[in-house]
């Protein structure tokens, strides 16, 4: 039982993954797509080590844990063109329309802004996956490979809690997933306000809220497996 906000739930370590957002440079990195933009990414080191943490626990109890990275291939075709909303809404292709010496740089696979943080490379079991919208449900292969795995419960960490983590929670929801958000294992774009409406939503409307410390007291007593 992980207790949570409005109410504790029961999650079976078998039937649970650990979702983790977009944790690459671009997110949580000094010099990263967020960083240049303009967003505090100030709690990003602190969300950091939570989510080492939760990882651990996860893996020794079993729990699977599938990582994703945002963005899109080095020309930027997966992105869309002007006849997209993504064209005119993502704050990374904006940025680089402003500033062409970041062209190519930024949320392209293959570059440093892409990859994964150092601290949180996947480990062997892990699943990766790839998303080119904020949903992590939208386009990809998200949902069969949950089915397929018979898992109903997904824990979210990462960046950014009131875009790719509470748009893949919705879309979990719409697909009957059970979604809780670790609060202190994630971390805003935007000003504080918009962490706590996130957070208010998901725990109103769309799922559950919890802790590290709350997820490492259900899952830290589970035996290796
Ligand atoms: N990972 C995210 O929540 N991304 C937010 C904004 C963006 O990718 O432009």
């Amino acid at each position: 039982m992980l207790p949570a906000r409005p109410e504790p739930i029961p999650l079976d370590p078998a039937r649970t993954a650990v979702i983790v957002i977009d944790m690459q440079n671009a997110y949580a990195s000094k010099g990263g797509y967020l960083d240049l933009a303009g967003f505090d990414i100030g709690g990003a080191a602190a969300c950091i080590q939570q989510i080492k943490g939760v990882l651990e626990t996860a893996r020794e109890a079993g729990v699977q844990v599938i990582y994703f990275q945002n963005g899109w291939d080095d020309q930027y075709v997966e992105a869309g063109g002007p006849g997209s909303p993504n064209w005119w809404k993502s704050n990374a292709l904006k940025t680089m329309r402003a500033k062409p010496e970041l062209q190519g740089k930024l949320l392209a696979r293959g570059q440093w802004d892409y990859e994964l943080v150092d601290e949180l490379a996947p480990q062997p079991g892990d699943i990766c996956l790839h998303k080119t919208r904020y949903s992590g449900f939208f386009n990809s292969q998200l949902d069969s490979v949950l089915r397929s795995r018979n898992i109903k419960n997904l824990v979210f960490v990462g960046i950014a809690t009131n875009v790719c983590v509470e748009s893949t929670l919705r879309d979990g929801f719409f697909l009957e997933y059970f979604g809780t958000v670790l609060e202190d294992a994630t971390h805003q774009a935007g000003p504080d306000f918009v962490q706590k409406a996130a957070l208010y939503n998901i725990e109103t409307f769309f799922g559950w809220v919890s802790t590290v410390a709350d997820f490492k007291g259900a899952f830290g007593q589970l035996a290796p497996k």
